[in-house]
């Protein structure tokens, strides 16, 4: 299963599980998840849902063959509805974060609620390096969260940056020592767990409420660009040249 999913004292825990490809994600392990948030939507014995991954790597992000094989191409595909239903969450939705955590496994942050990271964690949002343009409305969340100079640099020139970096940005609530960060990741969400479970919901809707058709029309925009960008030949140059262990060669297109 590269997806492990556990419900355990109110809290489901989604777990990245495919470590010999670095978790990276298949529009299967998507669906997997689609299909665990929408049951704990509908589940009232979950009250928090934790995102995890391995002490070695959260995750490398899409799948780079399963994009090739299986673009996704419009908002009905697994990777779309996976963002779709972060991004509509109501249930608080705690991340721990270990490692590598590359493209969606960093833009998937972004719709959590509390996110802590252990001090080897990595961040980066490589689309442009891809031939690709932003995703899970970090176009819009990261600027405002991180400020206009700061996204930019991230997602412009997509370059890894750190634990203490993505904290100060305010993309991560905390950052612990490696073998600190699960059990407190777990401890914060048993405390949501504990909490009236009504008042949780209301104050998460007050926050993001607001906001939510924005983060949807964003979405929707960059779907459209993702897709085209997908099967344009710079997106292939830079599949190809991941695979082939070189750096790729972008001279050619203007
Ligand atoms: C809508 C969403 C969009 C996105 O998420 S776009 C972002 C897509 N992701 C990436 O571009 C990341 C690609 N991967 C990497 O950059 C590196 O990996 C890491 C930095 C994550 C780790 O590097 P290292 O520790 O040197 O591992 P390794 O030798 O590169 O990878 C081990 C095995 O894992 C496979 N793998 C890694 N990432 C992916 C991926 N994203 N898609 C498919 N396979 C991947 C490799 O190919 C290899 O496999 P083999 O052992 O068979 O040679």
């Amino acid at each position: 299963m590269d997806i492990l999913t556990s419900k355990e004292n109110g809290i489901l825990t989604i777990e990245f599980n495919r470590l010999e490809k670095k978790n990276a994600i298949t529009a299967a392990m998507y669906q997997t998840m689609v299909d665990a948030l929408k049951d704990a939507e509908s589940d009232s014995a979950v009250r928090a849902i934790l995102f995890t991954g391995k002490p070695q790597i959260f995750s490398a992000g899409n799948d780079l063959e399963d994009f090739m094989k299986n673009r996704p191409t419009g908002s009905d595909s697994p990777v779309f509805q996976f963002l779709w239903q972060i991004s509509h969450a109501s249930k608080p939705l705690v991340a721990a974060v270990a490692g590598a955590a590359v493209g969606i496994g960093t833009t998937l942050l972004m719709h959590c609620d509390l996110v802590y990271a252990a001090d080897n964690a990595r961040f980066s949002m490589p689309f442009t390096q891809l031939g690709l343009c932003p995703e899970a409305a970090s176009s819009l969340i990261l600027p405002q969260i991180a400020g206009y100079q700061r996204a930019a640099e991230k997602l412009l020139l997509g370059e890894a940056f750190t634990a203490e970096e993505a904290a100060s940005m305010g993309l991560v609530n905390k950052v612990l020592p490696a073998e600190e960060l699960l059990a407190f990741a777990q401890a914060q969400a048993a405390k949501l767990v504990a909490l009236p479970a009504a008042s949780i919901r209301v104050t998460k809707r007050l926050m993001k409420g607001g906001q939510t058709a924005e983060v949807e029309a964003r979405m929707a925009q960059e779907i459209e660009h993702f897709g085209a960008m997908l099967a344009a030949p710079e997106a292939a140059e830079a599949f190809t040249a991941f695979f082939e262990r070189r750096k790729p060669d972008f001279s050619k297109f203007c």
